[in-house]
C-alpha cells in the first residue's frame, strides 16, 4: 500500500528554544524480581529544551525503554524526580489522596507512540483517536471533530471509517500519532516507532514527525537503535550504556567533539588503521571550512603524499558534513605541523589509534601495526 504523503513540508524553521522540557534528576530504576535486582536506570540526568527532537541510542538492554517509560511515569522511578512542562511527575505520583488524577491529568500534556501502534483492533480508525478524548470526558461531537482534524493532519483523512487491519503499517503508525496528539500535548514520546516499517515509510513517519515537531513546536522525545533516525530529524542525542548517558549534546557540537562515540557512530568512515610508519587521520568538514580545497593545500604546502583511505558526505541535523580518512607518510612526530594546519582551518581532526595522546604521554606505546590495531 502506497504511504500518503505527509503534511506539505514545512517552511516553518527549528522552534528550539532555552526552555527545558523534559528534566530528569538523578533518575534510578531498579527492577527486583525472583530475588534478582537489575538497574536498569543509574542516575540519568536528561536535559531536552523546547521544540527539540531529542534521540537516546543505545544498544538492547542499556535502558533506553524505561527511561522513556519513567517519563510519563508510566513505570514508576526508584528514585530520581522528572519533570515535565515545569511540573514535577514524580511528586505528583505520591500516594496521597487525589494523586492518581492529578498524575492522569498532567499525562494529557504527554502523548506516546508505540512500536507495535497499540490500536484497538475493533474500533474505526476515527474512534481510535477518539479514544483519550472519551477518557478526558470531551463530548461526542467535539470529540470527532478533533479526530478528523488530527487525521487530515498525519495524511489520513480518507480512513477515518476503516478499521486497523485494513492499513498497512505506515499508516497504523499515523492513527497512533493522531491519538497521541489527541489531547494537544507539548511533549510526545516515541518508543521505536518507525522500528517496525521498512525503510520508505520510516522516511515518511519520520518526516511526519519533524512536520508536528515544527508546526506544533512540539518536543519529540525519542528512542531508538537506528543511528539514521537520529541523522534525520534529531537536533540533540544521548548515548545510554549499562543505565547511564554517557554522551550527550546537540548533533551539531557532538560532530564537533573530538573523541565523541555518537558523532563516530553517526558518521562511520570506513578506511584501514595505521601501518608502520603512517599517521592515519579523521577530518571532519563542515561549514565554511567544507567548500575549502585544505587537502590540496595541505599537499602543496607540506609537500607530502597523501591517500585518501574513506570519505563520506551526509546530511545530520539538516546540515552537510563530511568526514575523511586520510593517511600521512611517517608516524604523529613527524606530522605535528601539518595536523595542526588542518586544525588551523577550522577542520575537526582526529589522530586515528591513539597515537596523538600517547605523544603527549611520551610513551609512544600508540599501536602502530596493522596486526595490533583494534
Ligand atoms: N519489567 C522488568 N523486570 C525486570 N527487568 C527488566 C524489566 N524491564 C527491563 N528490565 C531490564 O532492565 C534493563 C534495561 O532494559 P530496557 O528495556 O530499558 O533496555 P532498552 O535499552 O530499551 O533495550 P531494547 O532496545 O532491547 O528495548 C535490561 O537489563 C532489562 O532486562
Amino acid at each position: 500500500m502506497n504511504e500518503p504523503c505527509p503534511a506539505a513540508p514545512s517552511a516553518v524553521h527549528s522552534t528550539v528554544t532555552e526552555t527545558p522540557v523534559i528534566t530528569t534528576t538523578g533518575l534510578t530504576k531498579v527492577y527486583r524480581s525472583r530475588g534478582r535486582e537489575v538497574t536498569a536506570l543509574d542516575g540519568v540526568d536528561l536535559h531536552v529544551r523546547e521544540g527539540e527532537v531529542y534521540g537516546v541510542v543505545g544498544q538492547s538492554g542499556a535502558g533506553k525503554s524505561t527511561l522513556i517509560r519513567c517519563v510519563n511515569l508510566l513505570e514508576r522511578p526508584t528514585s530520581g524526580t522528572v519533570s515535565v512542562a515545569g511540573q514535577d511527575l514524580t511528586a505528583l505520583a505520591g500516594r496521597g489522596p487525589g494523586a492518581g488524577s492529578a498524575l492522569r491529568k498532567a499525562r494529557t500534556g504527554i502523548g506516546m507512540v508505540f512500536q507495535h501502534f497499540n490500536l484497538l483492533s475493533s474500533r474505526t480508525v476515527r474512534d481510535n483517536v477518539e479514544l483519550p478524548l472519551e477518557i478526558l470526558g470531551v463530548s461526542g461531537k467535539e470529540r470527532t471533530r478533533k479526530a478528523l482534524e488530527l487525521l487530515d493532519l498525519v495524511g489520513l483523512s480518507d480512513k477515518a471509517k476503516a478499521h486497523p487491519a485494513q492499513l498497512s503499517g505506515g499508516q497504523k503508525q499515523r492513527v497512533g500519532i493522531a491519538r497521541a496528539l489527541a489531547g494537544d500535548p507539548k511533549v510526545l514520546l516515541s518508543d521505536e516507532a518507525t522500528s517496525a516499517l521498512d525503510p520508505e515509510t520510516t522516511r515518511s513517519i519520520l518526516q511526519l514527525l519533524r512536520d508536528l515537531n515544527r508546526q506544533l513546536g512540539l518536543t519529540v522525545l525519542l528512542i531508538t537503535h537506528e543511528m539514521d533516525v537520529v541523522k534525520t530529524i534529531c537536533d540533540s542525542a544521548a548515548l545510554m550504556r549499562g543505565g547511564r548517558i554517557v554522551e550527550s549534546g546537540t548533533v551539531a557540537d557532538l560532530l564537533a567533539t573530538p573523541g565523541s562515540e555518537l558523532a563516530r557512530q553517526l558518521f562511520p568512515v570506513g578506511g584501514e588503521l595505521p601501518g608502520i610508519d603512517r599517521t592515519v587521520v579523521d577530518v571532519t568538514f563542515h561549514g565554511e571550512a567544507a567548500t575549502q580545497p585544505v587537502i590540496s593545500q595541505l599537499a602543496r604546502t607540506y609537500n607530502i603524499d597523501i591517500s585518501i583511505l574513506g570519505a563520506a558526505m551526509d546530511t545530520v541535523g539538516g546540515r552537510q558534513v563530511g568526514r575523511m580518512r586520510i593517511e600521512l607518510p611517517g608516524p604523529f612526530e613527524e606530522n605535528v605541523v601539518p595536523i595542526g594546519f588542518l586544525r588551523e582551518q577550522g577542520l575537526q581532526v582526529e589522530v586515528a589509534d591513539g597515537a596523538e595522546e600517547a605523544a603527549h604521554r611520551g610513551t609512544g606505546d600508540a599501536v602502530l601495526t596493522k596486526e595490533g590495531a583494534k
